[in-house]
């Protein structure tokens, strides 16, 4: 955790405190805002080339034009260069239509090394304009003034680390060229003309180039020289060998992607190539853009920005909170294993307010938290929402307004937000208040405490935005849909490991219901469970009156009351979503159906068939050992999408399964977190749907044979006759099965079979069992399932 004292802005009120520590901080020169000093004793520029139109994509929209949280990618990467304070500029080159809009971000997120130069019809020609731009007046400057190395970068790839700008940099000065390289993940085949395997190249030796490459602007200006007719360049290799050169041709320009390839080409540079991160990997299709606005929301969440505004109240407020923050900090460094407190910004920085210096805060994601303590600070909530209102931050960047005693500061609240607490009264600012009762005291010992308080949770948490993410698409949960789910709570249940009481929630659904619906857009928007809430406290509740053994107990899981009526509120959207998808034969779970409709149904096809003489009935049960912990995220995922779940709720619940923390409570003992990341847990809402859904692919049914299922209980029926009950037919039977089960990914099958029969023929019995018994037991060996074979004949 970094944490960071930030300079108060120039216009401050003479008559407030001053924060105790800008003065210093000031005095020290440091730019709260910038990444890791280097020291590059060289001029270096960058050029992006951004002039493509993302084909791709399948978009309207060229890619690096494409929002997020918005602000458009382009943005994203241009910062990602110019928080880099040894590169000097940047020169962005975009099609000739996209000009204008391109100046236009440049004002709006006020990038300032920046320079917009017009693209070409290729990647290469692009680039080449972009290299020609940084050498314009080239010979009326003087050398040292021009950039020694150029950097080239897709403008499509916003996660680039000053690090390894560095270390390419470095190495272009050193070789003339450097590029960043990754591993291959296919292996490179040549096909023939006519779309055969011609040949394979041993992955082993091969690599993906990406980029950024970095280039002395010798080489890179070189490379790029075309060269008419007779005019040959010469150049001697690294190894000292002459060269004769014809240049860069119209061809390069045109079907090239490799600019390490024409320094290598056209002036005998081998460039050093360096393993970067997979984080540089380049936007290139639909999905790619999902990546990106994923890492974009990660990173947001990671930084908060404490305002204090003048008063010296909020500063010890927020040293304190500093404090919690450094201590919280320390634990989760201690022990790797509690991940409850691993939404905890990484960086908390402390400032006055966001004008002046201090108003590059919102140019950059940041959760803004205003520290208010009295009504006299109502003007800087208005100041600090309207700051945020004008920089496009309010949408997902609410305020978070902390603590304060008074009573008519929560009435100013409601009147500067234009919203009361009533939930119908209609709201007339972007902003929506929602406060719950403010606490009667204020909380005395968080200054002063050495020992850390729960953070947040005993301060109150106020003032929101109604809907975090409004993008069309997602599913975004109404506030009568959230009052509803909290007032079927009942009220005796055990609190979860949230530490909130269902009664809590039960009794208080209409002044809760709109901050509550606010925390469960923010969470299905920004596709992650808090941790709390995906937290299981298992209580073992004892069997039998005098337990020995932990078989003796049942695992009771204590969950957040919220999350399960998140969960109902996403089982109600989800479950006709998917209903299509879902397996007839499945008889759990379903509204109106129940455990006697599949003994009815399995019975009436069995015994029917069996009214003709000769005919027999096979029935072959299986179960899952530990069926929901089974379930395995990542398929899961996609199985949820082939059934029509949005990206957005599949990712959501595959966030919701990964990274579970569990503990055991027995009385006052608590045992050690265990992280889970396979599995859903035991008594949530969504588990058993979750479950229904990842075996809904296990399905088999025709007029002879239908496979049936309540929850895990599984049964194939075979109708055939006699003659079909050889031993081939049991040897094709479970092999089959077991092909179903694996085509469905699904594991840890307990498998015991049960003939009906009419034959008395003993000997053709016994065969058969021990032709299955035998099938069983290489199914055992080959996928080790546990197996309870009975085999009974009735
Ligand atoms: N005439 C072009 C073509 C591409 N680029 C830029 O080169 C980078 C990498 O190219 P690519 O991923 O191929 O982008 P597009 O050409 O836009 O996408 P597509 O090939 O799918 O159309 C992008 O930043 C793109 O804007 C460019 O500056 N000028
Ligand atoms: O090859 C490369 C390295 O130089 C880059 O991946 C380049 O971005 C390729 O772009 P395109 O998708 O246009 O082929
Ligand atoms: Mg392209």
């Amino acid at each position: 955790m970094e944490v960071h004292i930030s300079a108060q802005s120039g216009d401050c009120d003479p008559g407030r405190a001053a924060h105790p520590r800008a003065v210093s901080t000031r005095a020290a020169g440091r730019s709260d805002l910038q990444t890791g000093e280097r020291s590059v004793d060289f001029p270096v520029s960058a050029v992006l080339p951004a002039g493509g139109t993302g084909e791709r994509t399948g978009l309207q929209t060229p890619k690096q034009f494409c929002s997020f949280l918005g602000r458009p990618l382009i943005s994203y990467t241009v910062q990602a260069f110019e928080r880099v304070s040894w590169i000097q500029s940047i020169v962005v080159v975009v099609a000739k239509e996209n000009m204008e809009l391109m100046t236009d971000i440049i004002q709006r997120f006020q990038h300032r090394k920046v320079r917009v130069v017009p693209g070409g019809s290729t990647r290469h020609r692009s680039i080449f304009n972009g290299v020609l731009a940084l050498g314009e007046g080239e010979r009326e400057r003087p050398a040292a003034d021009r950039p020694k190395v150029v950097i080239i970068h897709d403008a499509v790839r916003p996660f680039v680390e000053e690090d390894f700008l560095y270390k390419i940099a470095m190495a272009a000065k050193e070789q003339g060229a450097a590029g960043a390289i990754r591993p291959l993940v296919s292996t490179v085949i040549a096909t023939t003309s006519e779309g055969y395997l011609d040949h394979s190249l041993e992955r082993a030796k091969y690599r993906a180039s990406e980029m950024p490459q970095g280039f002395t602007y010798d080489v890179i200006y070189q490379a790029y020289q075309r060269v008419e007719s007779l005019i040959k360049f010469t150049f001697t290799t690294q190894e000292g060998v002459p060269v004769l050169s014809v240049g860069c041709t119209e061809s390069d320009f045109e079907f090239g992607t490799e600019c390490l390839h024409l320094a290598l080409q056209y002036c005998g540079t081998n460039a050093k190539l360096i393993q970067g991160p997979p984080t540089l990997w380049k936007v290139t299709y639909k999905r790619d853009l999902a990546a990106a606005e994923s890492i974009i929301k990660e990173t947001l969440s990671r930084s908060a920005c404490v305002i204090t505004g003048g008063s010296a109240q909020a500063v010890t407020l927020a040293d304190a909170l500093l404090k919690v923050a450094a201590a919280l900090d320390m634990i989760m460094c201690d022990n790797k294993n509690i991940k409850v407190l691993s939404s905890w910004p990484k960086r908390l920085d402390v400032i006055l307010d966001l004008i002046g210096e201090n108003a590059r805060y919102l140019l950059k994601e940041w959760n803004f938290i205003k520290i208010s303590v009295n009504s006299s600070c109502l003007s800087e909530v208005e100041v600090t929402l309207k700051d945020l209102e004008a920089a496009n931050r309010a949408i997902l960047h609410p305020l978070v307004v902390i603590w304060s005693p008074e009573m008519r500061f929560w009435r100013g609240l409601q009147a500067i937000s234009g919203t009361g607490l009533s939930t119908d009264q209609p709201t007339s600012s972007s902003l929506c208040l929602h406060a719950p009762s403010p606490p009667s005291t204020p909380p005395p010992s968080l200054g002063l405490s050495p020992s850390p308080p729960p953070a947040f949770t005993t301060i109150s948490t106020v003032l929101l935005s109604s809907t975090p993410s409004l993008s069309p698409n997602l599913f975004t949960p109404t506030v009568d849909q959230v009052r509803t789910q909290l007032k079927k709570i009942k009220a005796r249940k055990a609190t979860g490991p949230d530490g909130i009481s269902s009664r809590l929630l039960q009794d208080c659904a209409d002044q809760l219901c709109q901050v509550v619906c606010y925390i469960f857009n923010l969470s299905l928007s920004l596709e992650r469970v808090p941790v709390l809430w995906k937290t299981s406290c298992v209580v073992p509740v004892p069997k039998t009156s005098r337990p020995k053994e932990p078989n003796h107990f049942r695992p009771v899981a204590l969950m957040s009351h919220l999350m399960k009526a998140l969960e109902r509120i996403v089982l109600r959207h989800l479950r006709p979503l998917v209903s299509p998808n879902m397996d007839p034969l499945q008889f759990a779970y379903q509204p109106g159906i129940g455990v006697d409709d599949a003994v009815i149904y399995l019975l009436q096809r069995s015994l029917s068939h069996l009214e003709d003489a000769g005919n027999a009935v096979r029935i072959t049960f299986f179960d899952f050992s530990s069926a929901f912990n089974t379930i395995h995220p990542s398929l899961l995922r996609v199985k949820l999408e082939r059934a029509g779940a949005s990206d957005q709720l599949a990712a959501w619940v595959t966030n919701y399964l990964t990274d579970r923390p569990q503990f055991v409570r027995l009385q006052d003992c608590v045992s050690d977190v265990v992280v889970c990341s396979t599995g859903a847990p035991q008594g949530t809402v969504l588990s058993p749907f979750l479950f229904t859904l990842y075996t809904s692919d296990f399905t088999y049914s025709t007029d002879s044979c239908h496979l049936q299922k309540f929850s895990d209980d599984t049964a194939i029926v075979r109708l055939s006759g006699s003659d079909e009950l050889s031993i081939s037919g049991g040897a094709v039977e479970p092999a089959a099965i077991m092909d179903l089960a694996t085509a469905a990914k699904l594991r840890n099958i307990l498998l015991y079979g049960i003939q009906l029969h009419q034959s008395k023929d003993t000997e053709r019995w016994e065969r058969s069992v021990l032709r299955v018994a035998e099938i069983m037991s290489a199914l055992i060996r080959d996928r080790s399932p546990t197996l309870v074979g009975q085999l009974l004949q009735a």
